[in-house]
């Protein structure tokens, strides 16, 4: 275990002090460890486009400071008197979610990630009346039941992006019923989220099509994450031969989009599975959806429950992630380069190399 000096539980962490989104170092104060926490030291932290959207207040919610973050995987430096599950060395992770009421429907059916009181990791409220804060810090306090273990054969840096992207492809396909071998899916936007949809879905073994703006990932898609088809949306052409092929589509596009295009691409019953984060509305035709029983949904995150078996899932089959790592003095221009569709495909912050103290 690496040396771990907490003064005061003093905290750095990069915030974003307005819209503008640009992070830079920021000092706070982390609560004691509770009899439920569990008090991590920071080590990756995968960056998602949610966080561009939060840092940039596109969802018009967004407090400053903010230190953004919530792929987040650290090592158990001190546990609270009632913590079972985790010791002091382990490696684990947690993600979106540190908070939910535990007594509504979602709670008491472990989705906790649709309850309405859960707690966002940052840009929220914590019990205490305190700011939440995320994982691009040295460290953080987080309830035991909102931390995962990570796999013992699964590299920290690795396990980082799927607490969030990992999770939100894999708990639609499970709570779908899309998990049977040969289903034909489709993946549009081939970013962090869509890049663990071509890989889990694979590992499903279905049949992957990407569905991508342009040609530029093609070779990629097919011979490092094993897509077994392309199209380029603009392509009438391709995406007509395409037509009405796919039982699932998981869409990941960050920005208003048509959505006919991508229904027209769905089988009878076919299902189109909404990601993306987009605070405008979305149009189609209500035939399109119709003439072929088709259905628009959408899903968030996954639970707990779903995060833990999902990282075994890809422990078991030796399923990684593709990242770019790089160190917290470069985390602007990452920021700037994933909303410019400039990564391949998951930045994650090597927090505790940055030197952040
Ligand atoms: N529902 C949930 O629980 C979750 C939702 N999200 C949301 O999902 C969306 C995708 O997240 P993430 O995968 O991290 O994002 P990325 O930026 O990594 O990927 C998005 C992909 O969408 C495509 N794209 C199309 N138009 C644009 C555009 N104008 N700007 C950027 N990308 C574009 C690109 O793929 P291509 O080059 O192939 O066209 C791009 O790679 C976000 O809105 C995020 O907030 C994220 C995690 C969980
Ligand atoms: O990246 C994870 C969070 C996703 C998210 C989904 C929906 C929504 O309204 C958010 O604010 C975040
Ligand atoms: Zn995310
Ligand atoms: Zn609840």
């Amino acid at each position: 275990m690496g040396s771990f000096v907490m003064e005061e539980r003093k905290v750095i962490g990069w915030a974003a002090r307005d819209a503008s989104g640009v992070l830079s170092p920021y000092t706070y104060t982390l609560r004691e460890t509770g009899q439920e926490d569990v008090l991590m030291k920071v080590l990756y932290c995968g960056i998602c486009h949610t966080d561009i959207h939060q840092l940039k207040n596109h969802l018009g919610a967004s407090k400053y400071p903010m230190v953004p973050g919530h792929e987040v995987v650290g090592e158990v430096i001190e546990v609270g008197s009632a913590v079972t599950r985790f010791r002091r060395g382990d490696l684990v992770g947690s993600g979106v979610l540190v908070g939910c009421c535990r007594s509504c429907g979602a709670c008491t059916a472990n989705i906790e990630q649709y309850c309405n009181k859960k707690i966002w990791s940052y840009n929220d409220v914590y019990t205490d009346g305190k700011p939440t804060q995320g994982g691009f810090s040295t460290a953080m306090v987080v309830d035991q039941k909102f931390v995962v273990k990570i796999p013992g054969n699964m590299a920290a840096e690795q396990a980082a992006p799927l607490l969030c992207a990992g999770v939100t492809v894999f708990s639609p396909l499970r709570h779908f019923g899309l998990t049977e071998p040969g289903l034909r899916g489709g993946v549009l936007g081939l970013g962090g989220v869509g890049h663990m949809g071509v890989k889990i879905a694979k590992a499903m073994d279905h049949h992957v099509t990407v569905i991508s703006s342009s040609d530029k990932k093609h070779t990629e898609a097919v011979e490092h994450l094993g897509a077994d088809a392309f199209v380029v949306s603009s392509d009438a052409e391709q995406m007509g031969s395409i037509a009405e092929s796919l039982d699932y589509i998981i869409d990941t596009v960050p920005v208003v989009h048509p959505l006919e295009p991508y229904l027209s691409l769905l089988k009878l019953d076919g299902k189109l599975i909404l990601n993306g984060v987009i605070n405008e509305p979305l149009k189609f035709l209500s035939p399109v959806v119709m003439l072929g029983r088709k259905a628009i949904t959408g899903s968030f995150i996954g639970s707990m429950d779903e995060t833990q078996e999902m990282l075994e899932f890809c422990a078991e089959r030796g399923l990684t992630s593709m990242i770019e790592i790089v160190k917290m003095d470069y985390v602007n221009k990452a920021l700037e380069r994933l909303e410019g569709n400039d990564v391949r495909y998951r930045f994650v912050v090597d927090v505790a190399g940055s030197n952040l103290d």
